[in-house]
């Protein structure tokens, strides 16, 4: 049996920078994986089978169309391998939120099913076949700071990186990231890129306020909320930036220490809307 973590996602920032024929867009954006997860168990066995558990496991569509199972069949047809597994997927964190929870889930089923099946595929393999399912799934699969770019295959890791702390405000609306590609207007300039192997948080910090999340507008177009949500972390004390992840509606605010960061879950669940989650975690190298 081998148990692994499937991180949270955050996109500190991310700029559209152009569009595929395909009609995929071009990205670059910083990613990092906050210590907040899912958690996928497996053992070995004759069938694939997968169980939900955990406070979000009713917000996930059907088992067929979970991206573990997906990629769990993906890995043994790939590999020709004639084997089975037991999956237990642990969901802690909001479906269709911006924070990557089926492409980290579908990431760490492709690393686990690649050891336990003995199969060993490379790291660039396992990437290849993921962004098959999920342009997010490289990314989930690196699982460490870095800049994505392409459409999300190209993953470049950053050498040096500080510790921060991360608050992730999530308002309950789901967001199809589908929908809100389809609504973007790329216009205007893509701010120049920076250098983020930052030594220090506040270098950090001031590198990320020029940039912004593209795909916030468009997002705010489904869940008007977000907007609210934004303004109420930019309340909160020691708040440094707050922004969008990904296709949302996930929005997070860093702080350079972890009492600032608690002190922000506590206001904000003291006084949260309904259905609002709210989470804080370390960031790190
Ligand atoms: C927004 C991000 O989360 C940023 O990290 C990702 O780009 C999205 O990754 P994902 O959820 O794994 O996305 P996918 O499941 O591959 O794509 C969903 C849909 O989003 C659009 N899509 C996605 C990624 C991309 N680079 N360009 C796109 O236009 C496409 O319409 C696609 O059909
Ligand atoms: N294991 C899974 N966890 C979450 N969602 C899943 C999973 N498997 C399939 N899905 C489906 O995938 C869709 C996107 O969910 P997900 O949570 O990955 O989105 P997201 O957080 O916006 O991802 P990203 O940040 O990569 O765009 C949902 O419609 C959901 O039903």
């Amino acid at each position: 049996m081998i148990t692994a973590i499937a991180r949270s996602k955050v996109n500190l920032y991310l700029h559209v920078t152009g569009k595929r024929a395909d009609g995929y867009h071009l990205l670059e954006s910083l990613v990092v994986f906050p210590e907040l997860s899912d958690r996928i168990t497996i053992r070995k066995g004759k069938e694939l089978s997968l169980e939900v558990t955990g406070p979000f496991a009713d917000s996930i569509g059907s088992t067929e169309e979970n991206l573990v199972l997906k990629a769990a069949h993906l890995l043994k047809s790939e590999s020709r391998i004639d084997a089975g597994a037991h999956i237990t997927l642990e969901k802690n964190l909001p479906v269709a939120a911006g924070i990557g929870g089926g492409s980290a889930d579908a990431a760490a089923t492709l690393r686990v099913l690649n050891q336990l099946w003995d199969i060993d595929f490379s790291d660039d393999g396992l990437s290849r076949i993921g962004l098959t399912l999920g342009a997010d799934i490289p990314a989930c699969l690196y699982g460490k700071p870095a800049i994505m770019s392409g459409i999300g295959e190209r993953i470049s890791g950053l050498q040096k990186f500080p510790k921060f702390h991360i608050l992730l405000v999530n308002s309950g609306h789901s967001v199809s990231t589908r929908d809100v590609f389809n609504r973007l207007r790329i216009t205007g300039e893509v701010p120049p890129a920076g250098d983020f192997n930052a030594a220090t948080t506040r270098d950090l910090f001031a590198g990320l306020t020029p940039m912004r999340n593209d795909l916030e507008m468009p997002a705010r177009e489904v869940v008007p909320v977000i907007g609210e949500v934004l303004s109420a972390i930019r309340e909160q004390k020691g708040c440094y930036l707050a922004r969008m992840s990904g296709s949302g509606a996930t929005c997070f605010g860093l702080f350079e220490d972890s009492e600032a960061a608690e002190a922000a879950v506590h206001a904000l669940r003291a006084r949260r809307r309904p259905g609002w989650w709210v989470q804080a975690a370390a960031v790190g190298p």
